[in-house]
């Protein structure tokens, strides 16, 4: 674990301690933004017109902010269209690295790099920052695109309609308000709150995030009682971004990251949900539990420091959810 200073490797870990033991992630630098015609997006520059086979994206199985990103390509048709590289689930001193590994990890397709942090200094030799996955990169121009993953879904919800013909919309119009409020409380509670929790350095952090943690899923619990989706009727990209910690929290950050009052199987209602979201075709191929569960438990050995990765619960993700 570490980041980028000047474009020089440095192996680091998050600092909690200027932050009364909390952890704080910082925000992606590279903004810009895909479209149809190239023209800028809501930050960064022109450009970056959506084309088949211009751009690749750079993932981890194991990360739920990449995962989103590879639903997305895979559900509005762009597997054809954009070419994907899988990094190897051990982040340990060199970042992300690109060894290969049984389960997915498929090496750098690109540059044949070892690691991560050479696609950033390669967009910017003198890239300060951390080294995280969602990349997405653009081939023509030899840069990164994005590193942000709610803006990456949003391009490849629309962008590339023209070349694929994709109708799906999981950010309509009319939604846009509502979808924005569910997230910004299921991002900071529950996506990051399960990271806040995890990372804590300090009772008083902790505390200050398992709590919100919790209240969320009551709240989502009762929200998903009555609704089939978390707008209503309308799948969007607030149950997709949901989705992908719900996903892995029994697995991980149930044990991992002390988020233990409950599991989601404890919770009829999003334990059905994260059942049928899983149950959409196309979406099973997108997880890589592997690379879920061997990441977080060997990767974080301030967490877990002998490294031993836990028997887990049975999980049976096929189970019939009879929502709807
Ligand atoms: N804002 C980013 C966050 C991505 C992120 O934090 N990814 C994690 C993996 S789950 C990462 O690469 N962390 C490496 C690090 O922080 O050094 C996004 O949503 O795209």
């Amino acid at each position: 674990m570490g980041l980028l200073i000047d474009g020089t490797w440095h192996d680091q870990w998050y600092d909690t301690k200027s932050h009364g033991g909390a952890f704080k992630r910082s925000a992606a630098q590279f903004r810009n933004w895909v479209t149809a015609d190239g023209t800028a997006g809501p930050s960064g520059r022109d450009g970056f017109k959506a084309e088949s086979g211009r751009y690749h994206l750079y993932v981890s199985l194991a990360c739920p902010w990449a995962h989103r990103t590879l639903i997305f390509r895979q559900l509005m048709g762009l597997r054809d269209h954009i070419t994907v590289s899988v990094v190897h689930p051990d982040m340990l001193d060199k970042g992300w690295t690109f060894a290969r590994d049984d389960h997915g990890a498929t090496g750098d397709d690109l540059f044949a790099f070892d690691f991560m942090h050479q696609v950033y200094t390669k967009a910017d030799p003198n890239y300060s920052g951390r080294v995280t996955v969602p990349v997405l990169w653009d081939k023509q121009q030899g840069t990164i695109v994005s590193n942000e993953s709610s803006e990456i879904i949003r391009m490849f919800n629309t962008a590339f309609d023209g070349i694929t013909g994709n109708t799906r919309d999981f950010w309509p119009e009319a939604l846009r308000e509502p979808i924005e409020a569910v997230n910004a409380r299921i991002y900071d509670t529950v996506n990051n709150g399960v990271y806040k929790a995890g990372f804590a350095t300090s009772q008083e952090a902790y505390d200050a995030a398992v709590h919100p943690l919790f209240d969320s899923l009551d709240w989502l619990e009762d929200l998903l009682s009555q609704h089939r989706y978390l707008l209503g009727d309308t799948l969007t990209e607030a149950d997709w971004r949901l989705f992908t910690t719900l996903l892995r929290f029994d697995p991980v950050y149930h044990l991992h990251f002390k988020c233990n009052r409950k599991r989601i199987m404890d919770y009829p209602n999003l334990w059905a949900y994260t059942r049928e979201l899983y149950q959409i075709p196309g979406v099973a191929e997108t997880v890589g539990m592997d690379h879920i569960v061997r990441h977080y438990h060997y990767s974080h050995d301030s967490i877990n420091p002998h490294r031993i990765l836990p028997i887990n619960p049975e999980i049976d993700w096929m189970e019939p959810h009879r929502r709807g």
